[in-house]
């Protein structure tokens, strides 16, 4: 089956003329259907930045393919299910309302109650789930917005950090999700700087300073580090890239 994503010599350029500088490339890879990637990094390798590029909102240049079209095309928009870093969510709107919405644009029907219940279980907001988002805490909010994006019924889910402020018996009900979605073909790509989080992904984008520097398993990183767990693997090939003590990684 062809590849979910293919980025080859891609680039992204920010900042006024002058002053204009590579925030990340040239990047080469390419993603498989229903698997999970996890983009890790130090803050700001360029993380937000390269899923950007991917749902479309972010120009850039070289080649990236994405569902079979470049991305940012229009065709797309209804096919790629995008949870920002920032809470999107309407104050007005209850987290329900706000699944009956997403999970019904680019398609002719609602989704089931069943599937809107189970995924509010999921993510812990099944007791809120008629309470307008103005009157959720801020976790609770992420957790709305993160269930626009989950119940997309999108061919590619890109969330950019997907459990911050998550609490670990609803992480693991997350990841359950994930896993269930993936395994019907779903591709994800999470954005994180928690390296436990990227330990629990098919695959491992790791950038630094925007550049590629590992993508591979996390089995193979480990192997390929000699070291026992990701945290110390990613900080030896930070440290071995740059000479440095590999000071910028934030958990
Ligand atoms: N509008 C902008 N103009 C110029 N440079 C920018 C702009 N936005 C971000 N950058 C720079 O791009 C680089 C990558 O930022 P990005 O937000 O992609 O990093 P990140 O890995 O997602 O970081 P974090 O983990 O802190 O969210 C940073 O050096 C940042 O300063």
């Amino acid at each position: 089956m062809s590849h979910v994503i293919t980025a080859t010599g891609l680039t992204v350029s920010r900042g006024p003329n002058r002053h204009r500088r590579t925030i990340i490339g040239p990047l080469s890879f390419t993603v498989s259907p229903g698997c999970i990637s996890g983009v890790v990094g130090p803050s700001g390798a360029g993380k937000t930045t390269l899923i950007r590029a991917i749902t479309g909102l972010q120009p850039h240049q070289g080649e990236l393919v994405v569902l079979g079209r470049r991305a940012g095309h229009p065709a797309n928009r209804g096919r790629i299910g995008y949870d920002p870093q920032e809470v999107a969510v309407h104050p007005g709107l209850s987290a329900r309302e706000h699944c009956r919405y997403y999970g019904t644009l680019g398609h002719d029907s609602v989704p089931s109650r069943e599937v809107i219940d189970e995924l509010l279980e999921v993510l812990g907001l099944a007791e809120v789930a008629e309470v307008r988002t103005d009157g959720l805490s801020g976790g609770q909010r992420k957790r709305v917005s993160l269930a626009c994006a989950l119940i997309s019924r999108a061919k590619l889910l890109v969330i950019d950090e997907p459990t911050v402020g998550l609490d670990p018996l609803t992480r693991e009900h997350l990841w359950n999700h994930f896993r269930s979605l993936a395994a019907e073909g779903v591709t994800f790509l999470l954005s994180s700087h928690v390296l436990e989080e990227a330990d629990r992904c098919d695959r491992v984008l790791m950038l630094r300073q925007g550049e590629l520097i590992a993508d591979e398993t996390p089995t193979e990183l480990r192997h390929r580090t000699g070291c026992p767990d990701l945290e110390s693997a990613f900080l030896k090939l930070v440290r071995e890239c740059s000479g440095s003590s590999g000071e910028g990684w934030k958990r």
